[in-house]
């Protein structure tokens, strides 16, 4: 089975600046990825890149089995469920949640006169069930919490049922009780054999919802380590990506790192 997405020496450059610098990646549809770096790694301008929104300056990408730049994007972006914090700001405050996730499947933002048929409908109410937001159809998306727009997006995201989901900081702005209600909802998510290939962004270890597979470390628009998740997250790496001596631990499928505590130098004996 061909990768699901594959890159092979991609290089964005904008204005002089290189936010990615040959980037090699393959993604199999089983694999889920997590993608951590610090500011301005170059996190959200690869995700832009999986999602067909930007076109290597240099290397070859290819998405779902489409070659970016010899395909109809249109065709493509369908195929593939975002979540971010960009697509979630052009989302019409005043637009009924129901409407915010059952209008992906026409890839448009802000119900007009699409016709959907019962299918979509079932399928938005399945979505909204399982993201624990079916009470919320009715209410405006400008009236909602933050947790709550976060759930609306994910279950967007799902509506058309994708074949990769991009999932851009979906912890950012939660509080504690949210952080973890969301750990736990994508954690089901992805532990579902026919979840589409995931890759989820984050600046925080303890955003990583259990069962993801895979990491890559990011710095600078390079990579720093990539693989299985075990050998990706250690102390040494994270210290290299992040700029800081940093101690990794993981318990019961979670991560968490912290500044490795200062060793204070022993009084010389004699
Ligand atoms: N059009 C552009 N021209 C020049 N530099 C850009 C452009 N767009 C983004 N950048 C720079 O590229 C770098 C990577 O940005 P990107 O948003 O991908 O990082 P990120 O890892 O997602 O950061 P954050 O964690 O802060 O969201 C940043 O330094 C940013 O300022």
């Amino acid at each position: 089975m061909a990768p699901v997405v594959e890159l092979a020496d991609v290089s964005i450059v904008r204005g002089g600046a290189t936010l990615l610098d040959q980037i090699t990646w393959s993604i199999d549809e089983t694999d889920r990825w997590v993608v951590i770096g610090p500011n301005g790694a170059g996190k959200t301008t690869l995700l832009q890149v999986l999602s067909a929104n930007l076109h290597p300056t240099s290397g070859y990408a290819s998405i779902l089995d489409e070659v970016l730049g010899a395909v109809d994007v249109f065709e493509l972006r369908p195929r593939i469920g975002v979540t971010s914090a960009a697509l979630a700001d052009r989302i019409p405050r005043s637009e009924a949640v129901g409407n915010v996730v059952v209008s992906a499947a026409y890839a448009v933002v802000g119900r007009w006169q699409e016709g959907y048929d019962v299918d979509d409908f079932r399928r938005a109410a399945s979505l909204m069930k399982q993201l624990h937001i079916e009470h919320l159809g009715k209410r405006t998306f400008g009236t909602l919490s933050e947790g709550e727009r976060k759930r609306v997006q994910i279950a967007r995201a799902l509506m058309t049922d994708p074949e990769l989901l991009l999932l851009d900081e979906p912890g950012a702005g939660l509080d504690l009780a949210g952080r973890e209600r969301l750990v736990a909802t994508i954690s089901d998510i992805v532990a579902d054999e026919y979840a589409p290939a995931t890759v989820l962004v984050t600046h925080h270890l303890e955003e990583i919802p259990p069962g993801m597979t895979h990491a890559m470390l990011l710095k600078g628009g390079k990579v720093v380590a990539a693989g299985p998740i075990e050998g990706v997250l250690t102390d040494e790496h994270m210290s290299e990506a992040f700029d800081l001596p940093l101690t990794v631990s993981q318990t019961d499928g979670r991560w968490a790192a912290r500044a490795a505590r200062h060793q204070p130098e022993r009084a010389a004996k004699g």
